[in-house]
């Protein structure tokens, strides 16, 4: 579970994440919806610990993500924004290699592996070298390198971008099966109708700061729209992120 309270970050006089909260509960998908420069990717980048925050707080599982970031780190699986891979080692190797790290081993790692190239549709390139993957079979790598020690909550920073239509219904099958397991999965987009088609909750980001958040339904009554796409549009002022 994910508490987000009032979070701020600047970079000199740009003020990325502008007062943001909101919570991500388990069993549950939220999804961080805004236009591009929104404040989605450094609002996550200060849950995974990777930038701390000029104020504010947040929590995961119960840990403070600035006074327990070993915990906070040890209960995320993360898909970073345009996330590298080693491109000298197999996708296997590179998968492997994560799970190593949070301490898998052997047969059981092996066996983790392969069962998440079953479902993320890796067969045909998971003994191969990274070096020259589409983007879509890195994000893949990315994707099950952030899943192989079976987190309890998941932080996916535009986990669609460069995947096909086929991966991309991979990609909300996964995402769909981590919340039925109880996990928590929080995701940002830019795309509207990704958001709408898979997540419980949404946080719309526009500016730093959410302009509306709840369930879609709540969405929709809050800015007195019938239609979803409306409601966002009114939200953050703009059609940016309509497809
Ligand atoms: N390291 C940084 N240094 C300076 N400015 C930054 C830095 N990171 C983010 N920003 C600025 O903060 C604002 C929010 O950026 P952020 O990446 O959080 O937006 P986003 O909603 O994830 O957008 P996108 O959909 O384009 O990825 C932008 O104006 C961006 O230029």
């Amino acid at each position: 579970m994910i508490q987000v309270n009032n979070l701020k970050k600047s970079f000199g006089k740009v003020k990325a994440v502008d007062g943001v909260s909101f919570n991500a509960d388990d069993g549950k998908i939220t999804g961080l919806l805004g236009p591009n420069g929104a404040g989605k990717s450094t609002t996550l980048r200060m849950l995974y610990t990777a930038f701390r925050p000029d104020s504010g707080s947040a929590t995961i599982d119960q840990f403070d993500i600035v006074k327990h970031s070993v915990s906070v780190r040890a209960s995320i699986g993360v898909l970073t924004h345009g996330a590298g891979v080693y491109e000298r080692l197999t996708a296997r190797e590179n998968i492997a290699y994560f799970g190593e790290l949070h301490g898998l081993r052997g047969k059981a790692l092996q066996a983790r592996v392969d069962e998440l190239a079953d479902l993320l549709d890796m067969q045909e390139f998971i003994e191969r070298r990274a070096k020259g993957f589409s983007q879509g079979q890195k994000t893949k790598v990315a994707l099950a390198r952030a899943l192989v020690h079976n987190p309890r909550n998941v932080l996916l920073d535009e986990p669609t971008n460069g995947l096909d239509v086929m991966a991309t219904r991979g990609l909300r099958q996964v995402i769909q099966r981590l919340k039925q397991e109880g996990h928590c999965v929080l995701f940002s987009s830019h795309v509207m109708q990704e958001v709408a088609a898979l997540c419980d909750e949404i946080v719309i980001i526009s500016g730093g700061k959410v302009s509306a958040s709840g369930s879609p339904d709540q969405i929709r009554t809050a800015t007195g729209e019938s239609n979803l796409e409306d409601a966002f549009v009114k939200a953050i002022g703009s059609e940016e992120g309509l497809v």
